[in-house]
């Protein structure tokens, strides 16, 4: 049995003109966290918006009494300098900060620092940090990164290096309303096989015509943006997802 179901409608498909109200909404609708989508334009071609943003969208949303309660906000950052924005992000009442791998990975790589022993530079540190700034780590995968890259993180025998969570993309980042990747979900097989407790996130494409596949590959925390703000009844399709994540959580 999988980890419990979480459904985290994407706000990237909310009305940014009243996002406090539709983040407020979608919670009363059933949603148990919020997924914030942060793009800077360098690691993605878009932008969104930044910690003042989430600042305010928090003040209607509770914050969670207990790790990954109900209104977490589940940051996902696209953007190139992950380890720079972890404090404001944690003032700006972020509870998971996911960064990307590839980004981590670069930015140690470009930067001036890479060649010191900068303890911020490379992923398993900067999960450290962010744990030592009191959030929750997530790390996520683009679709061309393999999962081989998280065992030195996932298998860390400091519980501070592991991240809480890894995010699949089932698209390329950047865009929300994109065609569901299938040919990720091998990533997501693999592993809830060698993690049976992992919190396991798909994101991009999901609705209730794909999210069979995902949940069925292993996968318990589920985005959707335009599937969920797009509906006639949102509450109605947060529901749904939720059931076909519980119904193949029980055949695992
Ligand atoms: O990270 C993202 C895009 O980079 C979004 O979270 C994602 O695309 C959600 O939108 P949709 O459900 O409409 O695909
Ligand atoms: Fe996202």
């Amino acid at each position: 049995m999988a980890p419990k179901a979480i459904i985290a409608p994407s706000i990237l498909s909310a009305d940014f003109a009243q996002l406090g109200a539709d983040c407020a909404r979608t919670m009363d609708q059933g949603a148990d966290w919020l997924h914030v989508d942060i793009m800077d334009g360098h690691f993605v071609p878009n932008i969104t918006f930044g910690a003042p943003v989430v600042a305010k969208i928090r003040k209607h949303v509770d914050r969670p009494a207990e790790k990954h309660g109900r209104g977490t906000f589940d940051c996902h950052m696209m953007i190139a300098e992950p380890k720079k924005w972890v404090r404001e992000f944690q003032k700006a009442g972020c509870d998971l900060y996911c960064f990307h791998y590839e980004a981590a990975f670069s930015s140690a790589a470009e930067s001036p620092e890479a060649k010191t022993t900068d303890a911020r530079t490379n992923p398993k540190d900067l999960v450290r940090y962010i744990h030592d700034c009191g959030l929750l780590a997530g790390v996520a995968l683009k679709p061309m990164t393999g999962v081989d890259v998280l065992t030195e993180l996932l298998e860390s025998p400091d519980p501070k290096e592991r991240p809480d969570m890894i995010l699949i993309m089932t698209v390329e980042p950047g865009f929300g309303g994109q065609k569901f990747m299938a040919s990720e979900l091998p990533k997501v097989q693999a592993l809830r096989k060698k993690y049976p407790d992992l919190n396991i996130e798909v994101d991009g494409g999901l609705g209730p015509g794909t999210i069979d596949q995902a949940a069925d590959a292993g996968a318990n925390v589920i985005v959707a943006g335009s599937a969920v703000f797009g509906a006639q009844d949102p509450a109605e399709v947060i529901s749904l997802l939720r059931s076909s994540v519980e119904k193949a959580s029980a055949q695992l």
